[in-house]
């Protein structure tokens, strides 16, 4: 099954439209892990198993593994959500664009090494550095279109032509670049107006929607201004809120907590 199809019946059957993110950062791991070596694989295992009915994609964070030297715990984790969780998908954020024949590796390093079902990919390059990544048709490309970030709008949205570059992304993406139907676009939940232009432009194609939580997002607002005419369209991710959600024994009751409150939310919004 794509991850196109993977997503979709994900959000029919468990009625959610959360993404969890995974961003380990040991400092902040409940002091049961101090003294474990595999803490980032143990705790990020503890985190997926209690949240995935609340789940229609998992997200880790490429960075946050290979900055601690995690990369195997990495592999091993998307490994078990897939053994445990297969109805969940697993998006590998590492937002990757190069030329051509560097992003053929990106792809590799995605798809084979990880066996991610999705990738988020920056499109500065232009069309044949994201090609690579579009001829996997049962992957998904999960595209920078309008970033959560305070500076998403240095560049973003800038004049091309009377419109704002993230405007001509969105379309780009869904009028070219979306011939296997395997792409998504990464607009961030802190700009509900974008979200809405956005959502005009490309019709039913999926957001990944980054913001909720820690950085200040208002979930509601995503979902009224951006599902699709179905009452999908949208994975709503959240890492910090749900993984930190509490540093102590109940760790992973507090997540499954913050997962659930936040898919209640959204739905309330449908
Ligand atoms: O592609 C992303 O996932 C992403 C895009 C974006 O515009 N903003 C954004 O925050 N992200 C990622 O989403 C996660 C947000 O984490 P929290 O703010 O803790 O929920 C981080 O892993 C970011 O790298």
């Amino acid at each position: 099954m794509s991850f196109m199809q993977a997503l979709r019946r994900r959000w029919q059957q468990a009625d959610t439209l959360v993404c969890v993110g995974l961003d380990p950062e040991p400092a902040k791991f409940p002091a049961a892990f101090a003294a474990d070596a595999d803490a980032v694989f143990a705790f990020n295992r503890d985190i997926v198993d209690a949240t995935a009915q609340y789940a229609c994609a998992f997200k880790p964070q490429i960075a946050h593994f290979a900055a601690l030297r995690a990369e195997d715990a990495l592999t091993r984790l998307i490994a078990h959500i897939h053994a445990n969780h297969p109805d969940v998908p697993v998006i590998l954020d590492s937002k990757r664009g190069d030329i051509g024949s560097t992003a053929q590796h990106y792809v590799g390093e995605a798809f084979e090494r990880y066996r991610a079902d999705a990738v988020t990919v920056n499109p500065y390059l232009g069309r044949d550095s994201v090609q690579p990544f579009l001829d996997r048709a049962d992957r998904g490309v999960v595209i920078l279109c309008r970033t959560s970030n305070p500076g998403a709008g240095d560049l973003q949205d800038l004049d091309v032509g009377g419109r704002p570059l993230y405007q001509l992304v969105a379309e780009k993406v869904a009028r070219d670049w979306n011939e296997h139907g395997n792409c998504a676009l990464v607009v961030g939940a802190t700009w509900p107006e974008q979200l809405r232009e956005v959502r005009a432009i490309v019709g039913d194609v999926p957001f990944l929607v980054p913001g909720v939580g820690a950085q200040g997002g208002d979930a509601g607002a995503v979902v009224s201004n951006a599902k699709s005419a179905d009452g999908t369209g949208l994975m709503i991710s959240s890492s910090r809120a749900i993984l930190y959600a509490s540093n102590g024994t109940d760790y992973a009751e507090a997540a499954a907590n913050a997962a659930r409150e936040l898919r209640d939310e959204i739905n309330r919004h449908r």
